[in-house]
Parts: C-alpha cells; sequence; structure tokens
C-alpha cells in the first residue's frame, strides 16, 4: 500500500497509533541504605506515563516518596530496578554523557531555588546555556536566549540583580527561566510554591500555566498542597506509602477516588464549581 492510499484511508481501516507517551516509569523502584545498616523503600515498584503537553501533578503526605519518584524521572536518583524513557530515550541505558546530552530535555525546579548565590541573574540563566555550549557557544547567541528567558518569566528589569536582592517569587522566577534556558520538552517542579505566600503562588502558577500552553512545555509538580493541582494540573496521581495508590484527570468525578487526598481534592473542585454557578446570575445582571 503506497503511503498516499494509507493517508486516505477510512478511520475505521487504519486504527490511529496511541500517542507515545513522554515520560514513561516501568516498574521503578528506589531504596535507601540507614545508617545503622537498614534499609528503606522511598519507591516502591511502580509505572507511571505522562503525555506530552499534560500537566501532571504527585500528592501525597510528606514522607510518601513524590520527590524521590519525580528525581527518577530525570535520575538525579538512579532506580534500583526498572527503566525510564524520556522523549523517546531510554535514560536508565544512557552512557553518561549521553544522559548529560537527554537532560537538556528535562528543566528542574526546587523549593529552595537553587540559584548560584554569588552570579547574578544573568549569569544564573546563562549557566547551563554556557555549560553545555548551546547557542553555539556563542556570547551573543547566550545573551540573547537569557534575555528571552527572563521575558517570558518578567523579569527582564532584574538582569543584573543578585539572588539575594530578590523576592522568593523573583528567585523561583529566575529558576524558571534558568530550567527552560535550553528549551526542555519537560519541566520537573518539587514542591515549587511551599516557601511562597499565597499571592505570590497564585502568579507563579498562572506563570507555569502560561509556559504549558504557550510553549508547549510538560509539567511535572510534586506538591502537597491541593489547591495546587486542582489550579495547575490535568492528571494527579496520589502517592500513598511509596507507590501511586490512584490517578484521575482532574475534574472528572465520574469515578469516585479512593484516597483519602483523592476525595479531598475531587469535594474541593464540586464545591468550586457550585460557587461558580452561584455567582454566575450576578455577573449575567453586571
Ligand atoms: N537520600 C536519602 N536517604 C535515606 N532516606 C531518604 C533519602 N531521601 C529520601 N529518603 C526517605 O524516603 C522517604 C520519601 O522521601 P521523599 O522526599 O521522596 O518524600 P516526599 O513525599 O517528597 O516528602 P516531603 O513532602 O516531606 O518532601 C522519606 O521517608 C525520606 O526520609
Amino acid at each position: 500500500m503506497s503511503l498516499l492510499s494509507l493517508a486516505s484511508a477510512t478511520p475505521s481501516a487504519v486504527a490511529a497509533p496511541a500517542p507515545e507517551p513522554l515520560i514513561r516509569l516501568e516498574d521503578v523502584a528506589k531504596r535507601f541504605l540507614l545508617p545503622g545498616g537498614a534499609h528503606f523503600d522511598a519507591v516502591k515498584p511502580t509505572s507511571l506515563e505522562v503525555q506530552r503537553g499534560d500537566v501532571f501533578g504527585l500528592v501525597g503526605k510528606s514522607g510518601a516518596g513524590k520527590s524521590t519518584l519525580l528525581r527518577l524521572i530525570n535520575l538525579l536518583e538512579r532506580p534500583d530496578q526498572g527503566r525510564v524513557w524520556v522523549a523517546g530515550r531510554e535514560l536508565t541505558a544512557l552512557s553518561k554523557p549521553a544522559l548529560r546530552d537527554a537532560r537538556q530535555q528535562i528543566g528542574m525546579i526546587f523549593q529552595q531555588f537553587n540559584l548560584l548565590q554569588n552570579a547574578s541573574v544573568f549569569d544564573n540563566v546563562a549557566f547551563p546555556l554556557r555549560l553545555h555550549k548551546l547557542q553555539g557557544g556563542k556570547a551573543a547567541g547566550i545573551a540573547r536566549r537569557v534575555h528571552e528567558c527572563l521575558a517570558l518569566v518578567d523579569l527582564a528589569d532584574k538582569q543584573h540583580s543578585f539572588p539575594a536582592q530578590l523576592s522568593g517569587g523573583q528567585k523561583q522566577r529566575v529558576a524558571i527561566a534558568r530550567a527552560l534556558a535550553s528549551q526542555p520538552a519537560v519541566l520537573l517542579c518539587d514542591e515549587p510554591t511551599s516557601a511562597l505566600d499565597a499571592e505570590t503562588t497564585e502568579s507563579l502558577l498562572a506563570t507555569l500555566r502560561d509556559i504549558n500552553t504557550q510553549l508547549g512545555v510538560t509539567i511535572v509538580i510534586v506538591t502537597h498542597e491541593l489547591a495546587v493541582i486542582d489550579t495547575l494540573c490535568r492528571h494527579v496521581a496520589v502517592i500513598e506509602d511509596g507507590q501511586i495508590a490512584e490517578r484521575f484527570a482532574v475534574g472528572d468525578s465520574r469515578t469516585p477516588a479512593v484516597t483519602r487526598l483523592g476525595r479531598e481534592l475531587q469535594q474541593l473542585r464540586a464545591r468550586e464549581a457550585a460557587l461558580a454557578r452561584l455567582a454566575w446570575p450576578e455577573a449575567a445582571l453586571a
């Protein structure tokens, strides 16, 4: 059959291939060695897929294993078993230099920002570009990309500032700009709003939403705040005791959640929907 006849075939004749997930964890597990020789299973054998373009939340109680699971995605923690794919490459099969290269597809931000304290905002964002000789390793290209990234997070006027001169929200925006500098396909966020007040959290979540919708960057976010999941995420997995207890689409209440956190999230969404219905007539009159 020619390519042309394939293209004109009826949909029922040729089933569309299922989209390849951007992230695939297959049966990964992580055990830590504790002082005294005991072991702790932070992530028990777990599989997870995240589709390209999704905003995926990992929620759970403190110590449930959320951050460890997130860090298995870019091999900041290497799994003791199982395999990890991101953007079509099996990270667990790569050599060190190939892994360094593949990680440019994966940006990451942290609760405590992790900025270089003695470097300006400009130099913080330029750091990964210089390290990996991106933009041809040329100063002009690097400067152009730094300015683009700072504009994305509304910090164009802070390029000469140092981290100590910035608010928490501004520091996290610098971290986002740095994470986006290498044009990653995915942004991993480890409790990015936990150190921020409510108003700053709201504006940071709006920035993350824009990064997802306008740049198409897939986001995986760890949080213990249900409101963050409710505001930002399309899918969520509830982590309990090192495993995924359940996963569902945020806002889909057709199947009642089985975990306490899952039920609370569904109730939060239902309350908001009810409030929105109450507010509607007033808005219509205005
Ligand atoms: N390097 C390590 N060595 C030993 N134990 C660890 C290590 N890292 C994490 N753990 C343990 O693994 C468990 C899961 O940790 P993790 O940070 O993944 O949980 P979490 O759900 O993200 O918690 P939190 O919300 O408090 O950050 C915890 O009991 C933690 O103490």
